[in-house]
């Protein structure tokens, strides 16, 4: 069955916290998992593939059609970010159940004299300043409070490098304004993407409409997020733009078009992380459909993550199927030893299967994680501990030590993996109430109905299933 559109009036992603009260506020109580699961989900479009498809969209020679985008706060923010800058996005009926469908036309001349909300979106703070050099006229960016506190010198540093006109206030952070004059010059930069591979992605999905094209040089110490980077070549492939990579941290663009293109976008494979984790948790199988036989999302490694924590995972046809005892038939899961910095999206619903492990976990290699929504490092460990855990904050991780976990309030920090991480452990641990399950809407508005829909809306029992 498809899932219904976030935005279509009949369906109310929060119809069950209107009915209780609590919409104001989104406070969620998590539903404990009281049977195995047997659940056969689909999942909306991928924020990563949907925000990048918009911008070359923007910066194409023709137009694009995007079939079965997300629709989300952080792609809704882009699509009004990109329309200010007079690129022309219209709705178009989609197929599949997902939503509209966006016909996208990029403008003669990308026009400034605008300002840009990026709201929380490290796609919309890191991949639109490049594009907004390139339009004509002063271009001023802004998000909510806590976007102020995300990096972004590198974007701002490196955007002076190619000769674009930027002004801040020295923070290296939002708000900050371009001057674009319709041109950039590009040529040879060197940055420190150590903090966000989104810098090198924001480079490189404008970088073929620079005079020069671009010689991107990382010469940090890290590079996280590996695949995002190759989902960024990739996309640029399919509209006929080369990125070399003759090293590991060097990138070289030609100048050149950018194609229109007609493109359908996956699923959103990280989003799929809670859901699948839960059949670890509650035991029973949780399904996905449309899974993609091959991609660049991250996502994809969970077929390898999974089965650290004991579980089965299988693809049939377009279908893939995470199988597992669960809490209560399998006994505690097995403590991991992970380095998790090509997928750092991915830890805060691994973190949460740590904590109702049995034996100690570290997931290393996301320091880059204190740079995201919130400082998730601080947060994931501050909730596990506000629920009775053991966790400690390392220089680039995590080192988490089994505890039996109690009910309680899960602070969400506007942050949706801070959400669905507290919904994992609140299916083993009664009483754990999610701050604001609104979060979600970051990336997935329809988490709370899918989310019951995967319980088969069965009464949450009373007592819980670890330890
Ligand atoms: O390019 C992208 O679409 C993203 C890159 C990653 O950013 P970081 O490298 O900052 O972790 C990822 O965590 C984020 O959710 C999406
Ligand atoms: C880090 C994330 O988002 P953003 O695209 O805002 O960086 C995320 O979704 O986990």
């Amino acid at each position: 069955m498809p899932i219904q559109q976030y935005s279509e009036p009949e369906f109310d992603p929060y119809g069950d916290q209107r009915a209780a009260g609590s919409l104001d506020t989104g406070r969620w109580m998590a539903p404990v998992a009281g049977t195995p699961l047997a659940a056969v989900l689909p999942l909306p479009g991928s924020k990563s593939l949907t925000n990048r498809e918009l911008v070359l969209a923007a910066l194409a020679d023709a137009p694009s059609l995007l079939r079965e985008p997300l629709h989300s706060r952080d792609s809704a923010l882009m699509i009004e970010a990109l329309r200010n800058l007079d690129v022309s996005i219209e709705e178009r009926e989609g197929e599949g159940g997902y939503g509209p469908d966006l016909l996208v036309t990029p403008p003669e001349e990308l026009t400034g004299s605008t300002s840009i909300d990026c709201g929380l979106a490290g796609t919309v703070m890191r991949f639109l300043p490049p594009v907004a050099a390139l339009a004509l006229g002063p271009v001023a960016f802004d998000g909510d409070e806590s976007a102020r506190r995300r990096p972004m010198r590198t974007t701002i540093e490196s955007l002076r490098a190619v000769g674009a006109d930027v002004t801040d206030d020295g923070r290296g952070a939002l708000p900050f304004s371009l001057f674009g004059t319709g041109s950039v010059r590009g040529g040879e930069v060197q940055i420190d993407a150590s903090a966000s591979s989104q810098f090198v992605s924001g480079l490189l999905l404008a970088a073929a409409r620079f005079d020069e094209g671009l010689t991107l040089r990382h010469v940090g110490e890290h590079l996280p997020s590996l695949p995002h980077i190759e989902m960024t070549i990739a996309a640029l492939a399919a509209r006929g733009v080369v990125v070399e990579s003759p090293e590991v941290g060097l990138w070289v663009v030609q100048p050149g078009a950018i194609s229109g293109l007609d493109v359908r976008i996956e699923p959103d494979l990280s989003n799929a992380a809670p859901f699948l984790a839960a059949a670890i948790v509650a035991g029973g199988t949780v399904t996905i459909e449309r899974w993609p036989a091959s991609t660049t999302q991250v996502g994809a490694d969970l077929e390898q993550l999974l089965p650290l924590f004991g579980a089965e995972v299988r693809r049939e046809g377009a279908d893939l199927t995470v199988e597992a005892r669960g809490l209560r038939d399998g006994g505690p899961l097995p403590g991991i030893d992970l380095d998790l910095s090509r997928g750092g999206e991915l830890a805060p619903a691994i973190v949460a299967l740590a904590a109702l492990a049995g034996g100690p976990s570290r997931i290393t290699g996301i320091g880059h994680l204190r740079g995201h929504e919130t400082d998730r490092l601080a947060a994931l460990a501050a909730e596990i501990n506000g629920l009775g855990g053991a966790v400690t904050e390392l220089e680039d991780g995590l080192a988490i030590e089994p505890r039996p976990l109690a009910g309680g309030l899960w602070r969400t920090y506007e942050d949706h993996r801070m959400a669905t991480a507290g919904a994992i452990i609140g299916l083993a641990v009664p009483g754990v109430e999610i701050e604001d399950i609104r979060t979600t809407s970051k990336t997935l508005p329809q988490f709370p109905e899918l989310w019951k829909r995967m319980l088969g809306e069965a009464p949450a029992p009373t007592s819980g299933l670890a330890f």
